[in-house]
Parts: structure tokens; C-alpha cells; sequence
């Protein structure tokens, strides 16, 4: 029988602990006196206070144990985007956010906040100051945020005040910070093989890029102030860093920091796109017999070209959200702790 009501409340779980978010989350819960558990794939690091549980989240067996006696869960596992492997999203992001919430039931957990993405509103085309009142895409730039759609209305759809089960979801959009395996290596990486030479349309698209930092800030609120009276219950949350910006300052501000050229020639949009969905389509005809992975996929190209940005204005007003490190502040930390990657190192 679950045994709600009588844990500390500041007993938690990180379901992908080990991964970027999870591990700032999981520094972040332990400073503020959380006892954290991290289930993950993988183990990456030790950190006194934080006990590892090993183990793939569709294991309902083997997340029960890392669920015991724990009050709060964060949920932020997913494959990465860029495997673009539709059965094993499927499997993870949908199959296993069911036996996901299936083991909170089981183990009497109270909160479950679930790591989402402002992606799962976004089809390709502008979106400017989005609230989180905008219908999920129809039509989904990949397969990645097709599953994390479905994610989400699960996550959501499980909240029940009768069972004394709150859930919430965060959709942070384009995090960055130290140890991100994603966004500053992707970008030296095309840099270095020479490919950051055009910017893609005429450079003015307005976009969110969220210091880490601020995510976290985000869940943890969301953590704290999601009650059975609250507003948060069964909600979706934007979190970003309220500064939309170009995305090609941004890019650029991170290349010059590291010591590479910015972008200079302009290429029309829907000439790149084309491109990218050409190649795209060859590479899926080509997958029996050859793996290709394109640096320009029709949905990097949407994401470097459209204004995506979102209003936070909701985390605002429900929970008192503000972000923490402004966004020039973000990009020095950010910079600095790539010395790896400057240009000549
Ligand atoms: N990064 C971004 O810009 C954004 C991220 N998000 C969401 O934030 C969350 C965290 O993202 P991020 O930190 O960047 O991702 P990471 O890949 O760094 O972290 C995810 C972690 O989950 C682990 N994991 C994957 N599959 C399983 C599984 N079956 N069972 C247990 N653990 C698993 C991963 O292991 P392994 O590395 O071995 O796969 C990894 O350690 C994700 O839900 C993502 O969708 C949302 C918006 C933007
Ligand atoms: C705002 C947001 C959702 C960012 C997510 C992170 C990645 C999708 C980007 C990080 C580096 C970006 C990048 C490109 C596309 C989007 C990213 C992968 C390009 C491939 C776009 C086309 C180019 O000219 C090169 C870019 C390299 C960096």
C-alpha cells in the first residue's frame, strides 16, 4: 500500500540524472538539502548525497527501487533528438513515461514534474511571444517531438487530486550551459569543418536559448509549488530565458567567444530547406544499406530560419518565476567552460 503523506518531502528521484539538465538538477536539489536518487542509463559522476540506480526507465522493476520512499520525481530521460530513431523514441518517451507514472502510483510517489519541450508547439513556422495555450503540432517537425507530445498529454492526463497524484509539466526551449553535449559542440563541430559560413534567410529570426541554470531554477519551483490547490496541477509551464535574441547573434557571440568567424553570406531560406529535405529523404531511402546523419536536417534548418519564442508570463504569475542568469551573463559562464573547443586547442 503506497505510503503518501509521511515522507520528507525533500525526498526525490532524477530519472535521467545523469544526463545535462539532470545533472545540473540533481547539484542544484542537493544544495538546496534534497536527498536525491538519479535513475539513469548510465552513471557519470558520484556526488555525496545522490545514491545511483542503474537501469532503462521501461524496467518498472528496477525503477521501483530507486522510487521508494521518495516524495518528488523529476522525469527529464529521453534518447537524444539527434538519433532520430523513431522505435526506440517510441519506446522510451511513450512506453516508458507509462511505466513511469505506473511506478510513482506503485510506490506512493506524491509530484511527478516532467521535463517537456516548447518544441511540441512548434511545426517549422514562426512562433513569436507563444503561450502554453497553443494547440500541440499537428503536423511535428520530427519524430523526437512527436513522441514528446504524446509525453506530455500523459504526464498531464495523470494528474489526480482524488489519488493525491499532482503532475506538471516545464518546456524549457534551447538549453545551453557547461558540459552540454549538444549545442556548442554541434556548432564548433560544423565551424570546424568549415560549414559556419551563411546564415540562413536574412539573419533578424527571434529565438529562446535558456541557461541550464534557469531550467533547473524552473523545475524546482514548479517542484515546490505544485499543491493540490495550486494552479500548477496538470499544467504546462514554459520556461525560458526571457530574452529572445537572434539566432545568429547568439551562434555568433558563441563562435567569436571560442575564437571562430561568425557567419558573414546569407542563403535564402527555403533554398536551404529544400536542400536539407533532399538530402533527408536520401539518407531514409539510403538507411538499409548506409547510415548518413546530415549536418543540415529540415528541422535545424527550420530552427535556425523561424522566430521560435515563448512567454513565460504564466511561470511568472503561478510560481514567481524569473530567470536567474541573464543571457550575456550565460554565454560567458558558457564559453569559458568550453576551453577544449577554442579554436587551436
Ligand atoms: N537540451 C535541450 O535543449 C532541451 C531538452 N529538453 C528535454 O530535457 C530533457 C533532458 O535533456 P538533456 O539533458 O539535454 O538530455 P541528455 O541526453 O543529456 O540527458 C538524458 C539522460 O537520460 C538518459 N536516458 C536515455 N534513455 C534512458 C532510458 N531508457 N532509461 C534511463 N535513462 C535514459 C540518457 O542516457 P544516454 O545519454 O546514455 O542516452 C541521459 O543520461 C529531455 O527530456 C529533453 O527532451 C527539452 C527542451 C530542450
Ligand atoms: C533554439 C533551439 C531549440 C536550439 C536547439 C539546439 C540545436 C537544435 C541547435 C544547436 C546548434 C544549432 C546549429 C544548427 C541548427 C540548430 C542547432 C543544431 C545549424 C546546423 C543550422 C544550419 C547551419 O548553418 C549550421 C548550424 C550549426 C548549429
Amino acid at each position: 500500500i503506497p505510503k503518501r503523506g509521511i515522507k520528507s518531502s525533500k525526498r526525490c528521484a532524477v530519472i535521467g540524472g545523469s544526463g545535462f539538465l539532470g545533472r545540473h538538477l540533481v547539484e542544484r536539489l542537493v544544495d538546496r538539502g534534497y536527498t536525491v536518487n538519479v535513475f539513469d542509463i548510465r552513471q557519470a559522476y558520484e556526488l555525496p548525497g545522490v545514491t545511483f540506480h542503474q537501469g532503462d526507465l521501461c524496467d518498472r522493476q528496477a525503477l521501483l527501487l530507486a522510487l521508494k520512499e521518495v516524495s518528488v520525481v523529476f522525469h527529464c530521460a529521453s534518447p537524444a533528438p539527434a538519433s532520430d530513431d523513431r522505435a526506440l523514441f517510441q519506446r522510451v518517451n511513450i512506453d516508458g513515461t507509462r511505466t513511469v507514472i505506473q511506478a510513482c502510483h506503485e510506490a506512493g510517489v506524491q509530484k511527478l514534474i516532467l521535463t517537456s519541450s516548447a518544441s511540441v508547439v512548434f511545426e517549422g513556422t514562426d512562433i513569436k511571444n507563444g503561450r502554453e495555450d497553443l494547440p500541440y503540432a499537428k503536423k511535428p517537425i520530427d519524430y523526437y517531438t512527436e513522441t514528446k507530445i504524446v509525453q506530455e498529454k500523459l504526464v498531464l492526463e495523470a494528474c489526480s487530486k482524488e489519488k493525491g497524484f499532482l503532475t506538471v509539466a516545464i518546456r524549457p526551449h534551447g538549453i545551453f550551459g557547461p558540459r552540454d553535449p549538444q549545442l556548442v559542440p554541434i556548432l564548433i563541430d560544423t565551424a570546424r569543418r568549415g560549414k559556419m559560413k551563411f546564415i540562413i534567410g536574412d539573419g533578424s529570426n527571434l529565438v529562446d536559448f535558456t541557461y541550464v541554470e534557469n531550467v533547473v531554477h524552473g523545475h524546482i519551483l514548479a517542484a515546490e509549488h505544485l499543491k493540490a490547490d495550486s494552479p500548477l496541477c496538470g499544467q504546462a509551464y514554459h520556461i525560458t530565458n526571457d530574452e529572445p535574441v537572434r539566432f545568429w547573434d547568439f551562434m555568433s557571440q558563441i563562435l567569436e567567444g571560442l575564437g571562430y568567424s561568425a557567419p558573414r553570406y546569407h542563403l535564402p531560406y527555403t533554398l536551404v530547406y529544400g536542400i536539407a529535405l533532399l538530402l533527408w529523404l536520401m539518407a531514409l531511402v539510403l538507411r538499409p544499406l548506409i547510415r548518413i546523419k546530415p549536418t543540415f536536417t529540415p528541422m535545424r534548418v527550420a530552427l535556425a530560419g523561424t522566430h521560435h519564442y515563448y512567454s513565460c508570463a504564466r511561470a511568472k504569475k503561478d510560481m514567481g518565476y524569473q530567470p536567474l542568469v541573464p543571457l550575456r551573463e550565460a554565454i560567458v559562464r558558457t564559453v569559458e567552460s568550453y576551453p577544449h573547443l577554442r579554436k587551436g586547442a
